[in-house]
């Protein structure tokens, strides 16, 4: 099924809108999966999503055709010493947010970061989980913060320390890290 590019859509966006905000979940991020129909274009299912942005204010991310994480798992991490690497601005961020959507776009203390939780089942999976994302990371020679509190509480933030802020390998990683496939470590979703 071909992607329509957003701009053909011959309803307006503030239809679009009116009809996406009204899916919106309480927790900001609605996802409108749907095929639209216009007069002339069929349009192909597209993915409308709220994000929540650096200063916690929610606004519609505007249209974006289907990211798959896959691109982002096939790659590879740069060197974080190479001096051509440099933070990517908020923008970008938003952009590239679409193909990690179970990742949170974060803004702590002026550093832009990727953020998502978890809910082991025990304190030794949650410990086993890490050693997992570990191994990712160190092939990848990109590092997350991990945290584990509450005895099974899991949260990782991911940024790229050498330039205190955002760049494509946070985003590489991360796609990594949702590739996993641990449903005996994990609870199905954090909170659960
Ligand atoms: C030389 C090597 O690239 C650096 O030490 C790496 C190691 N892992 C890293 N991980 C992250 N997240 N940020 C970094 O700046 C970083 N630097």
């Amino acid at each position: 099924m071909p992607i329509i590019c957003p701009r053909l859509f011959s309803l307006s966006r503030v239809q679009l809108a009116t009809l996406c905000q009204s899916l919106n979940n309480p927790h900001g991020r609605s996802r409108f999966f749907a095929p639209l129909y216009s007069s002339s274009i069929r349009v192909a299912q597209m993915s409308w999503d709220t994000r929540e942005v650096s200063s916690d204010r929610y606004r519609l991310g505007g249209f974006r055709s289907f990211c798959t994480v896959k691109d982002l798992s096939t790659k590879k991490c740069v060197p974080c010493n190479s001096d051509t690497l440099k933070a990517m601005n908020e923008e970008a961020a938003n952009t590239l947010i679409c193909q990690v959507p179970e990742w949170n776009l974060i803004n702590q203390d002026g550093v832009l970061k990727l953020q998502r939780s978890w809910k082991a089942k025990t304190f030794m999976k949650g410990l086993e989980f890490f050693q997992a994302v570990a191994e990712v990371a160190e092939a990848e020679g990109h590092h997350p913060d991990l945290h584990l509190v509450g005895w099974n509480n899991v949260n990782i933030d991911i940024w790229t320390h050498s330039v205190a802020g955002l760049t494509e390998n946070d985003f590489i990683l991360a796609a990594k890290i949702s590739g996993l496939n641990l449903p005996h470590l994990l609870r199905k979703q954090a909170g659960k």
